[in-house]
């Protein structure tokens, strides 16, 4: 791996509601595809769980026909999952499934969801499969790394005070005792996140705001908040609503 590249300072942008924030990320990604795709690379991008991306995976669905971005040559990537069955609902994978890859069309090939329980014997197993299929098929360098980002700062499953945050060599790892459950999950590392074009922050809602304001805070360490430590190598942003920015 090369060195890493320059990094864009953080931006943020606010929007009125839930609504319109899940509207302008879902436009702003279909933007970012488009270019990618026009410049001759097929896109690599990291999904996230929660409310605010499921809300933004249906706008994805209702805004790609007329966007003109092919669905077909698009790599999906896993930032965290919960080590649990296949078929369970709390899968971010299942999630993502319903809002937007089953009704938008996207071919099963260009998925790469995290092991279930079913496939792996434990998180660490599951964490080493995924590592080899980031190794073999991930790019170089992500097109946009998405996170929704918990009440305690939290993003993927890197929880504030956790060994995960200090990992700097491999690039995934199992997670156990996870403060929100499922305990046991499976996590993006920092230096597989951080290999990303565009990084962005969706957050939503007035339980995040002391979060937020405390990632923009000088002298916030990712230890206390772990979205601190990410940046994108073209584009930082925390795309907020008005209650979740009500503290900046
Ligand atoms: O792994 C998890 O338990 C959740 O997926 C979590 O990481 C989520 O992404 C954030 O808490 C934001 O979620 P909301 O958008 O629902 O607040």
């Amino acid at each position: 791996m090369s060195p890493l590249p320059e990094r864009a300072a953080p931006r943020v942008e606010v929007h009125p509601d839930a609504h319109a924030l899940a509207t302008a990320i879902a436009g702003e990604l279909l933007h970012r595809l488009s270019d990618a795709q026009a410049a001759g690379r097929t896109p690599h991008v990291v999904l996230t769980g929660g409310t605010i991306a499921d809300a933004m995976h249906h706008e994805l669905t209702r805004l790609a026909p007329a966007s003109g971005v092919d669905l077909g040559e698009v790599e999906l990537w896993f930032g965290d999952e919960r080590f649990v069955g296949g078929e369970d609902a709390d899968r971010n994978v299942g999630q993502v499934r319903r809002a937007f890859l089953d009704p938008a069309g996207v071919p099963a090939r260009r998925v790469h969801a995290i092991p279930a329980t079913e496939d792996a014997s434990d998180v660490d197993a599951a964490a080493a499969s995924y590592a080899q299929e980031l190794a073999e098929h991930g790019p170089e360098e992500f097109d946009v790394v998405m996170f929704g980002v918990g009440p305690d700062g939290h993003i993927a499953s890197l929880f504030p005070g956790f060994p995960q945050l200090a990992e700097e060599t491999a690039t995934v790892l199992g997670v156990r005792d996870a403060p929100k459950p499922p305990p046991e999950r499976v996590t993006l590392t920092y230096p597989a996140l951080r290999r990303a074009r565009a990084v962005w922050f969706l957050v939503s809602g007035e339980g995040k705001a002391e979060a937020v304001a405390a990632a923009h805070a000088p002298g916030t360490t990712k230890e206390q908040i772990p979205a601190v430590g990410l940046t994108g190598t073209e584009d930082t942003r925390w795309f907020l609503d008005r209650d979740a920015a009500s503290r900046l």
